[in-house]
């Protein structure tokens, strides 16, 4: 059974943002818990106020009808890329179905959609926003803001819709997504009233408990392979045990197509030589496709 978390929550709130200027020592101090919380936990809590409870409240209600939709509509809704496109429940996940959203405009299916389409582009529009504070903030808390500006033009990224079925009625307790990291750079993810996710610290799994206005960021493992190991790839899963149905959606920031993950020069030296190689990060999503394993990085890049 896990305990109830005691993650870092930083305050980005509209109040506390507007307090310091992007490189004056209030935001270099902002900087610095960023990095020590990527470090200690490889994940934090935000409370983070400018996605309005009515925006989190029309994304919640817009999901529901699209996963009522029937089973032969939602495989409709297909993609190219891996991890996208209708995500239909699963041996490894036998309660979770998904939507890996590259293209919302898609999602008009069968249905009308318009207004969940809407409230997918304003969502993932201020999770884009709060993504590149917090990648900017990584970079300035390594000293190297000119990192971020040569590298923020080779992300994008892709949004899932999650829906989680109650645990059938003669068990107690089922993981319905088991331990993983993420392989992308950023993960930022919100959940409806039913808590369930929990992450691995300090040996063991803690529930997330999130406070009001506040969303999770999770460090994965393209980061983790950036930073030489210094930023951790946080360890986590959904355990569901209420008789209640749950909602979650995420934003993933990912490299484009083609991008290199690069240990740069400055993480390298005697105490801490190479640990990864540099690879192409779609190649690495490729491999996971193909061969999932709790280690996977070290697997593919580990040197
Ligand atoms: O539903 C959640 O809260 C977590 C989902 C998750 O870990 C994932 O999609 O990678
Ligand atoms: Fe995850």
């Amino acid at each position: 059974m896990a305990g109830v978390s005691q993650l870092p929550c930083l305050d980005f709130s509209q109040e506390a943002l507007n307090q310091i200027q992007e490189g004056s020592d209030g935001w270099k101090c902002l900087s610095h818990n960023v990095r020590e919380a990527c470090e200690s936990h490889g994940c934090f809590l935000v409370v983070y106020d400018q996605i309005p409870a009515k925006l989190r409240e029309e994304m919640f209600m817009g999901m529901k009808p699209l996963f009522h939709l029937p089973e032969e509509t939602k495989k409709k809704y297909t993609s190219s890329i891996h991890f996208n496109g209708y995500l239909p429940k699963s041996h490894r996940a036998p309660l979770l179905a998904g939507f890996g959203i590259d293209d919302p405009s898609k999602l008009d299916m069968a249905e009308d959609f318009t207004n969940l389409i809407e409230t997918l582009h304003s969502m993932s529009s201020k999770m884009v926003e709060l993504n590149s504070v917090i990648m900017k903030m990584i970079f300035e808390s390594f000293d190297m803001p000119k990192h971020y500006e040569l590298n923020s033009k080779n992300y994008s990224c892709s949004f899932r819709l999650m829906k989680y079925d109650a645990p059938p009625r003669d068990t107690d307790l089922i993981v319905a997504i088991p331990a993983h990291t993420d392989q992308n750079t950023l993960t930022i993810l919100c959940e409806d009233e039913v808590q369930a996710l929990e992450v691995f610290y300090e040996n063991s799994w803690n529930q997330v408990a999130f406070p009001k206005e506040s969303l999770l960021v999770l460090v994965g493992d393209a980061l983790k392979a950036w930073s030489n190991g210094r930023l951790h790839a946080s360890k986590h899963r959904v355990t569901m045990s209420k008789r209640k149905e749950r909602y979650s959606y995420g934003f993933f920031g990912i490299p484009k197509p083609g991008t290199t993950v690069e240990v740069p020069q400055t993480f390298v030296n005697k105490e801490h030589p190479l640990r990864y190689r540099p690879f192409t990060f779609s190649d690495y999503v490729s491999f996971i496709a193909s061969n999932r394993t709790d280690d996977a990085l070290e697997v593919y890049a580990g040197i």
